[in-house]
This record gives structure tokens, C-alpha cells and sequence, in this order.
């Protein structure tokens, strides 16, 4: 416990620190408040009398004076949420005979006029900052990079290694997986490594654009080409990314007519605007996404053969998160920071007893998905730990299987996923997936009616 006798003096502590530009607050070894300076009472708009010896959580919002107490490691210039707005705060534990006796929590401003000012240009500067990058962002087009792609597991490093060398490269990618599982990422990724970076990304959705509006959004029109066209004629988002990047994502949704054009695209690397008389030369690189099985769509005719060989110059697979719960933990904490530093609240991790609902999920949704799960996580917690409480109905339902499984239900497990998801990569090439794990075709029929896997 602190040594009050040698805080008694509060006048000189008062003469001292409200002459300075800091809020001050001291609290003893169970974090109980022993000082605090007048400035810091009006910011926090408490009375200063019935805050001394209050536990420092009840009287300063987001504090973290009662953890340096018990871990005894300064915090500094950490930003602190505090009544609406950012501070930046210090927080040093007292030591003496290597003892932590209390600690010491300062924020800085000058008088609440200032701290107002201080505050307000900061946020000017802040928004001009996200005003020129989100700028350059719509202009270039390019949200994500690399290090967003998230994931420790064999899958993900092996992706992104296979990014880094697909990106120099103009050849058309292949982009395939579930919704939600990172594609677009991947697809930014690529371009912002390639020597088209600094020319424009430009994301087409094959199913948000009318079908009657998609030849014109795309490859754009001539002026007079029909009514209502716009004076001066439009130019199309392949005409946009011209030196740069497409992005086709749900490629499988395209309508016939318009895969003969883009097929012509990427053959003779040029297109006629609507209304045109002449074509128009262009060079653009493409990649494409999809979820959707492309050589069914082939086989049913609703996918042209020849662009699906065009297209699929080099493919891409992102795993579906279940296939890798390896990830869950580093997406966790990821999404976990991402969310609290967005809304200023201290939100640190999740019970074991959910991570453990997260990691036995089958998570069609995806990363999508989880993410939502944790931001709204993060909103309802009433704790820094995320509980299962504060897990969607359909999650806080989802019942977690006994750990003690004995060894034989792990290793059937194990193989059923892993025939899974052999199956899933070769698309159902059976014959490839008995050779890749190295099993006989008879076993391999056994074990996927052993399991009750669909095959197909
Ligand atoms: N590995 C990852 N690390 C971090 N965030 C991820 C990862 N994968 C996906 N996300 C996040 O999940 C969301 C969905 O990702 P994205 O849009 O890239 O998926 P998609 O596969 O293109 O989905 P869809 O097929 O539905 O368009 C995004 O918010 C993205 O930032």
C-alpha cells in the first residue's frame, strides 16, 4: 500500500501540477485514487472530493492504472478514449524496495480551451490524413495489400508466396473460394505488387450491374449511341482501368453475351464502346473470382470453355476458414484490435470457452463472418473479455464437443477432413485426391462412405 503520509501534502502537489499542462492522478496498490489534480476532475466533470479513494475504474473510463499496479510496466504515450475523444496518456508504476506501491496516470492538455483546440486540429489533421488516402485510394482504387491477408497456417503462407510471384507477371488470375474468404483481398494484393500499381484497380461485380446496364458500364458508349446517352458519350470501367487492373469478381454470374466481348478483350486487347464505329485499343490485366463450380457451369454451357481457359491461366484457392482453425486465433486477436481501435473501447480478448465455440464452427460465411462476430462482440461485452454471452444466438447455441475425445475420434476426425478437403482443392478428382494422400482408389471410396462425405 502506498505511503499516503508522503502524498499528504496535496496544496504543494496542486501548486505543482496544476501549473503544468498534465492531468494527474495517483493511485495506491489497489488502485484506489490518493490524488488526482483539479484539471483532470473538470475534464472528467467529477467532484473532487467524493473521487479520493474511489477504485480508478469507477471515476476514469478505459483506465488501465489498475493493470500497471499489478504488472509494474510503464505504459507510454498510449492513446486513451476518454470522454469522447483521444487523450494521450502515460501511466508508470511507483516502485520502492521493488515494490509496486501505486502509479501514476498523466494525460496532457493545457486548459480544457486548449485541450479543446488541441483535440480539434488533431482531428483536422487526422481527417485531411484519411481524406487524401481514401483520395488516392478511389482514385488507384486499392483498399487492401498483403499484410491484410491474415493467417499463420500452411495454406495461407503458401498463398501468399504464390501471390508474390503471380503479381509480376500480366498473366490472368484465377481467383476461387467461398464467399468471404479473402478473394478481393488477394485480388488487390496482386495488383498493388505488380508494375501496374500506379495505374487503376477497378472492381466490376458481374451481378450488381443490370444485365441491360452491363455492356455500357463496362466498355462505355458513343456520344448519340442511344437515347438518353449523355452528351460527350461515357467511358466504361475497362476504358478506366486502361494500363491497369480488372477485377471481375463473380465472374461465373456473367451473362453469355457479354464473355464474347470480354473474351475479345483479352485475345485482341480491344473492345467497341456502344454506338462506336471503330474499336478502341486497351491494355488491361484481369483477374477474376468466383464461387461458383466454373467447369460445371462449362459442361452446362452457361460458361464459355474458350474464356474459362483464358481466365484460368493461373488459379488461386482460398481455402474456407473451417479447413484452417489454425487462423482463428491470430483473425481473432486481429479483428479483435481492429474493432476496439475503431470504437475507442478496451476489449482484449475472448473466453476460452468461446475461442473454443469459434474453432468448432463450420463458418460458411467465412472470415466475413467472424468478423462480424467479433465487432459485435466487442459491442455487447460488458467485460474486457468477450464471453459467450455476447455470442449471436445461433453461436451461444452451437454446442462444443467434450475435448476428451479419445485418440481414435481425433484421427477419424483428422481424416475426414483431410479427405475433405482434398476433394474440395481437386474438385472432386477422386483419382487425384487417392494419389495426393497417398492411398489406394478402394480406400479412398470406403472412407468417403465410412464418413458420409458427399462427393461430389
Ligand atoms: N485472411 C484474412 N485476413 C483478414 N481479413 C480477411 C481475410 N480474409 C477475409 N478477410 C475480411 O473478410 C471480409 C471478406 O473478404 P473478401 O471480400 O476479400 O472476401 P471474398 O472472398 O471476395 O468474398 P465474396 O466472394 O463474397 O466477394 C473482408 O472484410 C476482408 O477484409
Amino acid at each position: 500500500m502506498m505511503n499516503t503520509g508522503q502524498l499528504s501534502n496535496n496544496k504543494l502537489l496542486d501548486m505543482v501540477f496544476e501549473s503544468t499542462y498534465y492531468g494527474i492522478v495517483i493511485v495506491d496498490s489497489h488502485a484506489k485514487i490518493q490524488y488526482i489534480s483539479n484539471k483532470y476532475c473538470e475534464f472528467l466533470n467529477v467532484e473532487r472530493s467524493t473521487v479520493i479513494g474511489e477504485h480508478v475504474t469507477n471515476i476514469i473510463e478505459n483506465t488501465r492504472l489498475h493493470l500497471v499496479v499489478q504488472i509494474g510496466k510503464s505504459e507510454i504515450a498510449d492513446i486513451h478514449f476518454l470522454r469522447g475523444d483521444f487523450v494521450i496518456a502515460n501511466r508508470i508504476p511507483i516502485i520502492e524496495n521493488k515494490e509496486i506501491i501505486g502509479a501514476i496516470g498523466t494525460i496532457m492538455f493545457r486548459d480544457l480551451d486548449d485541450w479543446n483546440k488541441m483535440n480539434s486540429h488533431i482531428k483536422e489533421i487526422l481527417t485531411k490524413h484519411n481524406f487524401y488516402k481514401n483520395e488516392r485510394d478511389v482514385i488507384n482504387g486499392v483498399k487492401y495489400s498483403l499484410h491484410n491477408l491474415i493467417g499463420n497456417s500452411q495454406e495461407i503462407q503458401q498463398l501468399k508466396e504464390l501471390v508474390k510471384r503471380v503479381a509480376r507477371g500480366d498473366i490472368s488470375v484465377l481467383i476461387r473460394g467461398e464467399s468471404g474468404t479473402g478473394k478481393e483481398i488477394i485480388a488487390h494484393s496482386i495488383h498493388q505488387l505488380s508494375g501496374r500499381s500506379d495505374k487503376p484497380l477497378v472492381k466490376i461485380n458481374c451481378t450488381s450491374i443490370p444485365e441491360h446496364l452491363l455492356e455500357s458500364e463496362l466498355f462505355g458508349y458513343e456520344e448519340g449511341a442511344f437515347t438518353g446517352a449523355n452528351k460527350g458519350g461515357k467511358i466504361g470501367k475497362f476504358q478506366f482501368a486502361d494500363g491497369g487492373t480488372v477485377f471481375l469478381d463473380e465472374i461465373g454470374d456473367m451473362p453469355q453475351h457479354m464473355q464474347v466481348k470480354l473474351l475479345r478483350v483479352l485475345q485482341e486487347k480491344e473492345f467497341d464502346p456502344v454506338g462506336s464505329l471503330y474499336p478502341k485499343k486497351l491494355n488491361v490485366r484481369v483477374i477474376a473470382a468466383t464461387n461458383r463450380p466454373l467447369e460445371k457451369l462449362v459442361e452446362e454451357k452457361l460458361f464459355r470453355e474458350d474464356l474459362f481457359y483464358r481466365i484460368n491461366a493461373v488459379q488461386l484457392f482460398v481455402p474456407p476458414l473451417r479447413d484452417r482453425i489454425e487462423d482463428i486465433p491470430v483473425l481473432v486477436d486481429y479483428f479483435l484490435k481492429k474493432v476496439t481501435a475503431r470504437i475507442g473501447k478496451r476489449v482484449t480478448s475472448v473466453h476460452p470457452e468461446v475461442l473454443s465455440v469459434i474453432e468448432q464452427y463450420n463458418w460458411p460465411g467465412n472470415i466475413r463472418e467472424l468478423e462480424n462476430v467479433i465487432d459485435a462482440g466487442v459491442h455487447l461485452s460488458n467485460d474486457e473479455v468477450i464471453g459467450k454471452d455476447a455470442l449471436p444466438d445461433y453461436l451461444k447455441r452451437h454446442n462444443v464437443k467434450m475435448k476428451e475425445e479419445s485418440l481414435k475420434d481425433i484421427v477419424e476426425e483428422t481424416e475426414k477432413k483431410a479427405i475433405e478437403r482434398a476433394l474440395r482443392r481437386f474438385k472432386f478428382d477422386k483419382k487425384r485426391v487417392a494419389e495426393t494422400l497417398g492411398i489406394g482408389n478402394s480406400t479412398l471410396y470406403d472412407k468417403i462412405k465410412k464418413y458420409q462425405i458427399s462427393d461430389q
